[in-house]
């Protein structure tokens, strides 16, 4: 999606699909990117988000419902009594395998987790609790730009002991903490995992400030399901926008980011869409992920020196293999309440490969609209990578496409006995499906460090080295899932305010406030 401040300080936006000088070209005519939805024989399908953190009704931290309020929107929700069940790996001290469920209450989660690891009690509930005051020191503060000085010193005097909480906490990984408190390596896997579903990396490079908000919001706002879909958060978007004056243009495949010299800096002025038309700016802000925005729309010949740091700081993570179901609900019949979230492992040490830890949501459990009568949805996904699906023919692609789903149904049937039977539609989606309708390079699913970074401080704001053009999205921190994306299109707009004059700055303090956070980034 790119938004544009024009003259007038109005917001347009366009949300559009893959870049149309691809030769598998499909123009994307929905918004939400990945948190969009789509309908097919009487089932409405998540694209890729389906666990929705930041939709509680209390803090500050709650961002889903505070941008939709913002637009004069709110949704319906149906609580998820887990945030994930994870069924694992047997072992010594799990013969019958490891299962786990992250209940919506903090004492059953750790209860539960204390059940399975008792010799490992206090140190399960002293890391837990340091996760705690991440997140409440976050939950008392105005969330907006990092960037802008004037607002982080004003949170710093009305709320000095979260600040200083904060700030103590900005370059550490959530390992640097569990290995002082956790010495079970199987209870470490575990915490692993924990940080692999959402950051797709090992605890040792996810940034403690994630896993903060990450660990305690499922507790605090809990896992909450938008009723009619995923896809229902951008549309309502879309809606508060145009009803406050905004315009959004759909099929819209912004091809270049235009700029001109002024002085001795390069000044984004304005996109040129792929059919020839021209949108003018005092502001560009980009969604796509920073490989497209700077490789294709301003030009690898152009590419800023921090730009080239980002890559060596961080590689694209792998992208998914997935799976739309539709299945007969008598699968699920006779089985208690069947949790909407599962996480299967059947091999640790392929935790991180391909096709080594399968995702499962099934949102119709909880809001039975979303699929025909006596039918349930099962969308399930893995991380896959493109170089696995590029040269092959229509065919051998077809069939290839075949084979990896009937053993990804093999092993979801032996969580959910009667599955394979029971499936009556199936879509499969790879790599190349997640690059043409998402426009992500390589269907990236958002950048990974490529060595530890230095916690929260290695990614990169919402600035960029080329005036007036801005990222948002997962490119930028916090990184991926949707209510980080939120927290970066919050700071991104107060940013962009503040760089056109609708919200006070202190510019004689930011050029070297920002100067100092490009020094510390670029060198860690
Ligand atoms: N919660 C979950 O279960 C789950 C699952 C999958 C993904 N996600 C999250 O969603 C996040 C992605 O959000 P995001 O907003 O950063 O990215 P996004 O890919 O969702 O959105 C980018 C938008 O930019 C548009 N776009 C790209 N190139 C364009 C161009 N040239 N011209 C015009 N429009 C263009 C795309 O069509 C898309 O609408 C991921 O990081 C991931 O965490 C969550
Ligand atoms: C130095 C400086 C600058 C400063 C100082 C201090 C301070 C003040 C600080 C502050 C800070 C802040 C404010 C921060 C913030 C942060 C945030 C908001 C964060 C957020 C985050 C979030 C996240 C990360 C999320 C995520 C999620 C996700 C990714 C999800 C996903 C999911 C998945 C994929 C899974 C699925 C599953 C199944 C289906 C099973």
């Amino acid at each position: 999606m790119f938004a544009i401040t024009g003259p007038s300080g109005i917001t347009s936006g366009s949300q559009a699909g893959r870049a149309p000088w691809h030769k598998d070209q499909t123009v994307y005519l929905i918004p939400g990117g990945s948190a969009g939805h789509y309908r097919r024989e009487g089932y409405t399908f998540d694209v890729g988000s389906s666990m929705m953190f930041g939709f509680g009704d209390k803090g500050t931290t709650n961002l889903l419902t505070r941008c939709l309020a913002a637009l004069g929107k709110k949704i319906e929700t149906v609580p998820d009594q887990t945030q994930v069940f994870y069924h694992l790996p047997a072992s010594e001290a799990h013969p019958n395998g490891l299962n786990v469920q992250v209940w919506r209450k903090y004492e059953d989660f750790v209860a539960e987790l204390c059940d399975r690891f008792p010799h490992e009690s206090n140190g399960i509930k002293a890391f837990y609790d340091e996760n705690w005051r991440i997140f409440n020191s976050l939950n008392t503060l105005e969330l907006k730009s990092l960037e802008e000085i004037r607002y982080l010193l004003g949170e710093f005097v009305k709320h000095p002991i979260a600040c200083l909480t904060l700030a103590s906490y900005a370059t550490t990984n959530v390992a640097d903490i569990s290995r002082k408190y956790i010495k079970d390596p199987e209870l470490l896997r575990f915490i692993d995992l924990e940080c692999f579903i959402w950051s797709t990396v090992s605890a040792e490079l996810t940034p403690m400030m994630n896993a903060g908000m990450v660990f305690c919001d499922r507790h605090y706002g809990g896992i909450n399901y938008p009723k009619g879909g995923v896809g229902r958060i951008p549309e309502l978007l879309a809606e508060g926008l145009t009803e406050r004056g905004s315009h959004v243009v759909y099929k819209a495949n912004v091809k270049r980011i235009l700029t001109e010299k002024q002085g001795n800096e390069t000044k984004a002025v304005g996109v040129e869409l792929a059919d020839g038309r021209v949108y003018r700016g005092k502001s560009i802000v980009s969604n796509a992920t920073r490989w497209d925005t700077f490789e294709s729309m301003i030009g690898e010949d152009q590419l800023p020196p921090s730009e080239q740091a980002f890559r060596e700081r961080y590689k694209k993570a792998p992208s998914f293999f997935t799976m739309h179901l539709g299945v007969e609900a008598s699968v699920f019949e006779g089985k208690g309440e069947v949790d909407c979230h599962h996480v299967i492992v059947n091999d640790w040490s392929k935790l991180e490969d391909a096709y080594g830890t399968l995702f499962v949501s099934m949102p119709s459990l909880l809001d039975p609209s979303l699929a025909p009568p006596g039918k349930h949805i099962v969308h399930a996904f893995t991380p896959d990578w493109i170089d696995n699906w590029q040269g092959l023919s229509v065919q051998d692609y077809e069939a290839k496409k075949e084979e990896v789903s009937a053993q990804f149904i093999d092993r979801l049937d032996a969580v959910f006995p009667g599955l394979k039977q029971g499936v009556v539609f199936k879509e499969v989606g790879t790599p190349r499906t997640h690059r043409r309708f998402l426009n992500r390079n390589a269907g990236t699913y958002g950048p990974i460090p490529s060595r530890r970074p230095l916690g929260m401080l290695s990614m990169p704001l919402n600035r960029t080295a080329v005036q007036g053009l801005y990222c948002a999205g997962d490119s930028t921190f916090p990184g991926q899932g949707v209510n980080a994306v939120v927290f970066s299109g919050f700071g991104c707009a107060h940013r962009v305010a503040c760089d056109i004059g609708l919200e006070p700055t202190w510019p004689a303090l930011d050029k070297p406030f920002h100067k100092f956070l490009d020094y510390v980034r670029d060198n860690s």
